[in-house]
Order: C-alpha cells, then structure tokens, then sequence
C-alpha cells in the first residue's frame, strides 16, 4: 500500500484508478509464494502463475478464495516442503476492505482460511513487508513463523473502527505475547515497528535486506521440523498471577476514555475470554462480542470517520480548484511569529515534521520562556517515540527579518486585527518573493488580512487547535484571493504533520468555532431557564464528548471570549437587568458568562470559574453554591421562573443548534461536504468518534426529527433566529432524507440554483 500511496502523490489526476487498486490491495496484495519456495527446494508449483495474475485484479472475496485453493495445493504437492505468504508491491496486508462489512459477505470466511493455514502440516511463513494490519496480521499469527523487514509496522487497528480483532486476533496475541501487551495493543489499535514486534515476540526475526528471500531461507531452514509448538492456537494464554485485577483496571481505563464508545469494552471481554477459556470457546467469545459491535451503529460511525478523514484529503474551492488540480510548493524552512502557547506548539509541529524553523518573538524574556518550553516539549515528545529531540532544526530570533528565506511563516500572535495586519505589512517586506504568509487565527477575517498585502493570493489561514503539537485537527482556511497553490501547500504541510487537514472557506469563526458558538450559546440560556453547569455538563459527557461545555470553558479560560466578547461590543459592563440586558442586534443574548468574568472567575486558572477548584491551576472541578445562589440571583433579577430541564432537552438544545449552523455552513459553501465538519469536530472538538461527527449524527437521528425539534424550540424561543431551521436541511427532507454521503448531490443542485 505504500507504493500505491505513492503513486497517488505523483500522479494526483489518477486518484479513482488507484483509489481502485489500493482498496483491492488490503487482500490481494496477498500471494503465497509457494512456487519460490518450492523452486529454491527444487521443486515447482503449476497453479501459480494464474494465481498470481488472478489476485493482482481481484478483491477480497477472490483472494481469500485463492488463497485457500493455493495452500491446498501447496500441502497435497509431496514437493512442496514449506510455504511463504506474502503480499505485492511491498505490503504484506491491511486487513479486510472496510466496505466489505457493509454488504453480504461472500468467498471463503476468513477465520476458518487461517486455521487450515495453522493445522498444515508444513511450515506456514509469513513475510511481512510494509503493513500487516487487522485481518493481515491476524492472518500473519494464523502462520507458523512470522519474518518482518524493519520498516514493516504491526497492529490490530480494528478497535478504531468499532470493531475487535475477529478473526482469531484477541485470542492468538495474549497467547503468544501476553495478556498485559496484548490488551494494550488490542484496546488502543496501536500499531507497532517491527523491532517493538520482536520485542514483544510478535515476529521471530528482522531483516533489513529483501523479506521474501528471508522468509524463504527461513523456511527452508525448518522443512521438516515439528509444528506443534508453533500453532498459537494451541499455547496456554499465560496468565498474570493478578490478572483479575489487570482485567478490572483495564476496564475501568477503558470505560474512562471509550466514553460510551462498546468496541474497547468488547476488546477487554475479548481478551479475558482468551486467558480463562480454552481456545474454541475464547473464539466463541470472540464472535459474539464481534456480532453486538457488527450491529451497534458504532461501528458504522467509525467507518465512516476513517472514510471521512481521507475524503478531506480530496479539498475542492468555489472555483472549482482542488487537490486533484493544484500542485503544492516545496516547504524546507518555515517561520513562526510569536510565540505565546499556540506558536510555541505549532513551532514544536514543525521541527517534529523535519523542516527547519524560525520562531521569532519580539521580547527578549518571552523569547528566552518560549524558548526553554519549546526544548523541553521536543525533548518529552522524542523521549516518548525513542528518538533524538529535533533541537537543532529551531533557531531563535527577536528580529521579524529573519523571515527572509523562509518558504512559509505561520503568524501566531495575539488576536487582534491591527496588531497582526503590522505584523503582516511587515512580513509582506521582509519575505522572499513567493513566500507563503499564513494566520493562527481562530476567528478573524483571512480577506481583511490578505487585502493587507500585497499579493493577497500567497495569504491562507492555518487554524491550529491547542495544544498545536498534539491536536489532530488542521483548518486550512481559503480567502476570495488565495490561490490554489496556497491552499495545495498548506493542505500538504498539515498532512505531513500528521494533522487531519480541512480546507474551508472564510467566515466568521470558519467552521468549528462558528458552530461552537450557537453550542455554548445554549448551554448559556439553559442556565438562564433553570439548569445548572452540572445538568449541562453531565448530558454532553453522557452523550461522548470528553468536557461538558462549562467544564472545557474552565479549563481553556473563561476571559477568552469574554474579550472577543467585549471587543465585539456584546458584553457590557455592570448589573443591568431585565429583558433589555438581554437583547443584542435583535436577537437573545446571555450575559451571564461576562458577569461570571466580572467576578474574576476565569475557570482553573483562577481557581474559580462555572465550578471551583482546590487552588489555582487545579483541575478536579467542584460544584459550587457560590454559582448556584449567583445564578437564582440572575434569574430574579431578570424576572426568570426556572423550570425542570431534562438531559434530553439539554442534547436537543445544544447539539440541534450546532447541527443547524452546519447545514448553514454547507448552504453557505464554507464545507464542501458533510465530511468535512464531521473531520473538524471528531478531530478538534472532542466529538465522539463512535457518533461520527454532528452531521452524520443528524442522519442517524433522522433528519424529519431534527427539522421538527428544531421548529418546535424556534418557536418556543422566536427570540432566537438561530434556531430556525436552515433551508438546506428543509430541502434535504423534502428529499426524502438520502444518506449523509449522497447530501453532497443536494448541495450542488442548490448552489447551482443560486
Ligand atoms: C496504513 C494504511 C493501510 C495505508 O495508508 P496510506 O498509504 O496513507 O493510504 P490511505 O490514504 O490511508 O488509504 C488509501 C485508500 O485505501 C482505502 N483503504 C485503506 N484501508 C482500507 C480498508 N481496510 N478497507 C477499505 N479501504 C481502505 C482508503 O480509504 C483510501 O481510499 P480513499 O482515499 O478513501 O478513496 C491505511 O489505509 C490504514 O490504516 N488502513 C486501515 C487499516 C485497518 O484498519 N485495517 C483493519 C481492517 S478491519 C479487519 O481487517 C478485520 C478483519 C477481520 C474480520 C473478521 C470478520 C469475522 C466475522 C465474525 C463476526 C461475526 C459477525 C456476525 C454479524 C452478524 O451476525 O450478522
């Protein structure tokens, strides 16, 4: 898959064919090499060569098929000593086509293949090249021996998928490499280096020259051999003198971040199941845990997140521009400007990807902190994947004409329109010609910057989520006048630091945070009507998502928007009360977050916030009367009778709304698609990945139920416009409610409409 990958790079016009060959390629870059091993014993196997070429265009059913006739084959041929599976183009195999699961299910199943390949009599060795992910590793333990190139890397991914490893996988690997690893490996989806899977004794030997030569040295060193003591099968699982109690603690770990989500729970029972049954009845386990994951809805979700996250990949402007059209530039050395939390973790982000950075901060005592915390991120960052800190690739400067030979400069400093239209006029004079000048911001107007300078084309967004080296997400945001190659080279620059990358267009608060506000939003007027940060917050963790909103706002500072507030004239100082202080432009407005602010309660950092902490800086949050009889006050004063809010009204409330603004946003042509606010949310705002994104999470819904929530809570509260619902999702039920993937079909006919 590597290769094909790589092709895709090369040749981006060609991406349905190879689209086409790589899906084929997670089982049919599968072959048994028979033949060579057969040869290099002096014998020859006749079924091959049409096997081979058989594969190569087939998909997963017909490979599976093959690859059962082939090893029958191989083991019925007396010259036949011992056989060498392994894939094409460099990949061994990632494991089942996803979009398999979906259909019917035909050819040969998987789990019995891998047995007959565990009973043969002649030694089964996998040569494991590249991937050997899910299936392909399970079918990797299903063989005698295991031999990996060193740049091959092992895992059971099936767990982010919603799923466990079924074929066998939760019951071989706690045999062969024990309960504690296997747990880890299983529950996580962790994928590993070859030389991690010796250690743990997933392979038996590493090779730097070619595998399959390897493979077939080895095997012909064990023809003959006794087999009993290889089959995986068959080895008692060794079981940890306390391993109730590691199974209770991994649950509980689990239960802890799955939040919600059934396929980590199913993968502990799973692996329980291999260390207290005998081998068929852990196999048992296995399927019937496989079957309740198969039919949940959740795995559905996760499939469509990974598809998701690879179709926002395939970007595309108004203008009709997109990834398949638009060439990236080369970035070596990139500039960072500003260096407070964000440019500090977008520095690290940069060095971590190879390029050489520039991080210039004005003042001598925060470049000299940004500095030291810098070092000390790539340092706990290497020492975590085992590899040298990149401290030499960062230099440091106070002086902004460092940014001379740069290729790109991410501009990261406070947000604030005329400070950082300076600090773009500047850079306009300072850079080479051509270079790319990019923006932190996470709300600002990319055009008012871009008409700023000279050649608003070179100008894009990059919206970092913080902590910027760890955050998955990337918002690429394009204004009226980038190019296209702006966009390509950010675009490529996020995938490359392993970000899930989204281009979108301009607008206030782009995507996630122009969602996000109509979210808060409600959760602010839930107060006001009678519910508590507690009933708020506990719904939306009930419902996956890690922080309620009054929590993530105590942690991430509550005088943040409370100054976008200010600077927007929305919040306005003092006391005023009845349903005056509670009109803005027309619609609702709550001022109860400012009034917390006024309080000097900006969440963890002060101590106090929608909750109270032990100190300062602490994190365990607490409920506090202070709040309570605070906001009893707020609504006597406003004249509010607070009613009874359930947990229900509290998710139709908050997530309706939010899903609302997304179809808005794909009216608007901010989104391409669906996807790509399902990428943004799952990947930068802690949506449950086992409830695919707002969007996908409507059509789970059904699009009629929400269009009729929403009219109905429009019309309890006409004071707020948001909530009416947007034509989009109107038209979309009006039509007949297709899929969320087929939306995109809706979405054009109506742009082209307009
Ligand atoms: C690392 C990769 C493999 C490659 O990465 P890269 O090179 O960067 O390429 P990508 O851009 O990621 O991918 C390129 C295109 O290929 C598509 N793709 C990739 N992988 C798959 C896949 N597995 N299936 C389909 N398509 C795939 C991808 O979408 C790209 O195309 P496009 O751009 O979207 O068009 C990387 O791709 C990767 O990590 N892939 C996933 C690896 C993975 O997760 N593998 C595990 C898959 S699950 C599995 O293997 C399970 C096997 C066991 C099944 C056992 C069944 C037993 C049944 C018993 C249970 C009984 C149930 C009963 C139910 C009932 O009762 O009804």
């Amino acid at each position: 898959m590597t290769s094909l990958g790589g092709r895709r790079r090369t040749s981006p016009r060609c991406g349905r064919q190879v689209q086409r060959q790589i899906i084929q390629s997670t089982w049919s870059s599968l072959r048994t090499r028979t033949h060579r091993a057969v040869r290099r014993m002096g014998g020859g196997a006749k079924a091959n060569a049409t096997a081979h070429a058989q594969w190569a265009q087939s998909s997963g059913a017909v490979v599976r098929q093959a690859i059962v006739d082939t090893v029958k084959i191989a083991l019925s041929d007396p010259k036949v000593k011992s056989v060498v599976i392994c894939g094409q183009n460099g990949n061994f195999c990632g494991g089942a086509d996803i979009k398999e699961f979906g259909g019917e299910m035909t050819g040969p199943p998987l789990i019995p293949m891998i047995h007959a390949i565990e009973a043969a009599n002649k030694p089964m060795v996998a040569a494991i090249e590249g991937n050997a992910l899910g299936g392909g590793l399970e079918l990797a333990l299903g063989c005698h021996y295991r031999i990996a190139h060193s740049k091959a890397r092992l895992g059971l991914p099936e767990v982010t998928l919603g799923l466990l490893p079924a074929a066998g996988g939760s019951q071989r690997l706690p045999r062969l490499i024990g309960v504690p690893d296997a747990l880890d490996l299983i529950t996580t989806g962790r994928i590993v280096t070859a030389a991690e899977a010796l250690r743990l004794g997933i392979v038996d030997q590493v090779t730097e020259h070619n595998t399959v030569d390897a493979a077939v040295k080895f095997a012909l060193s064990v023809a003959g051999q006794p087999l009993d003591a290889r089959r995986i099968s068959t080895f008692p699982c060794p079981r940890p003198p306390d391993s109730d109690a590691l199974f209770e603690e991994a649950m509980r770990k689990v239960r802890g971040s799955a939040r919600g989500a059934m396929a980590p729970v199913a993968c502990v029972q799973a692996v329980r199941a291999a260390a207290t049954l005998p081998y068929e009845r852990g196999m048992e386990r296995e399927k019937e845990l496989m079957a309740t994951l198969f039919t949940s809805g959740q795995a559905r979700a996760l499939q469509y997140v990974f598809f998701a996250q690879r179709a926002v990949g395939r970007w595309s402007m108004p203008s009709g521009a997109g990834w398949d059209t638009s060439k990236p530039r080369p970035v070596n050395k990139a500039a960072v400007i500003g260096l407070g939390t964000m440019g500090r973790g977008i520095t690290v982000a940069l060095a971590q990807t190879g390029l050489s950075v520039v991080a210039i901060e004005t003042q001598e005592k925060q470049l000299m902190e940004a500095k030291q915390a810098v070092t000390s991120m790539l340092e706990r960052g290497a020492k975590r994947r085992g590899a040298a800190p990149a401290l030499d690739r960062i230099s440091y400067s106070r002086n902004i004409q460092a940014v001379a030979d740069v290729d790109l400069v991410i501009e990261a400093v406070f947000e604030d329109m005329a400070l950082k239209l300076e600090v773009f006029r500047q850079l306009s004079a300072f850079c080479k010609p051509g270079t790319l000048l990019c923006t932190n911001t996470s709300a600002l107007d990319v055009d008012e910057l871009a008409r700023g300078t000279p050649n608003p084309e070179l100008v894009v967004g990059m919206h970092f989520f913080a902590p910027a080296h760890v955050m998955k997400l990337l918002e690429v945001v394009y204004g009226k006048r980038s190019s296209p190659q702006a966009v390509a080279t950010a675009m490529q620059l996020g995938k490359k630091m392993g970000k899930a990358s989204v281009a979108v267009g301009n607008c206030r608060g782009f995507v996630g945070n122009r969602m996000l506000r109509l979210y808060v939003e409600q959760a602010f007027f839930l107060l006001e009507e009678g519910a508590t940060p507690e009933l708020v917050d506990g719904a939306l963790e009930e419902f996956g998502f890690p922080m309620g909103v009054f929590r993530m706002s105590d942690l991430s500072g509550l005088d943040v928007g409370w100054r976008t507030r200010k600077a927007a004239g929305q919040a306005q100082p003092g006391e005023a009360s009845g349903q005056s202080a509670r009109i803005r432009n027309g619609s609702r407005y709550s001022p109860i977050g400012d009034l917390v602010c006024e309080q000097g309660r900006f969440g963890q950092k002060t101590g106090r916030g929608w909750y109270q902490y032990d100190k300062p800086g602490s994190r365990v949050a607490r409920s506090d009367p202070w709040l309570h009889s605070f906001l009893e006050q707020y609504r006597a004063r406003h004249g509010l009778v607070a009613r009874s809010i359930d947990r229900q009204e509290v998710l139709e409330r908050c997530l309706y709304a939010l899903v609302n603004e997304g179809f808005r946003i794909l009216e608007d042509g901010i989104a391409a698609g669906p996807e790509d606010i399902d990428v943004i949310y799952v990947f930068g705002y802690g949506w449950p990945g086992h409830r695919g994104g707002p969007m996908f999470y409507a059509s789970t819904v059904g699009l009629p139920k929400v269009l009729e929530r929403l009219e109905h809570y429009h019309q309890a509260h006409p004071d707020v416009p948001d909530l009416q619902p947007c034509g989009l999702l109107r038209r979309l039920v009006a039509s007949g409610s297709p899929p969320v993937h087929r939306w995109r079909e809706v979405i054009k006919k109506l742009h082209s409409q307009l």
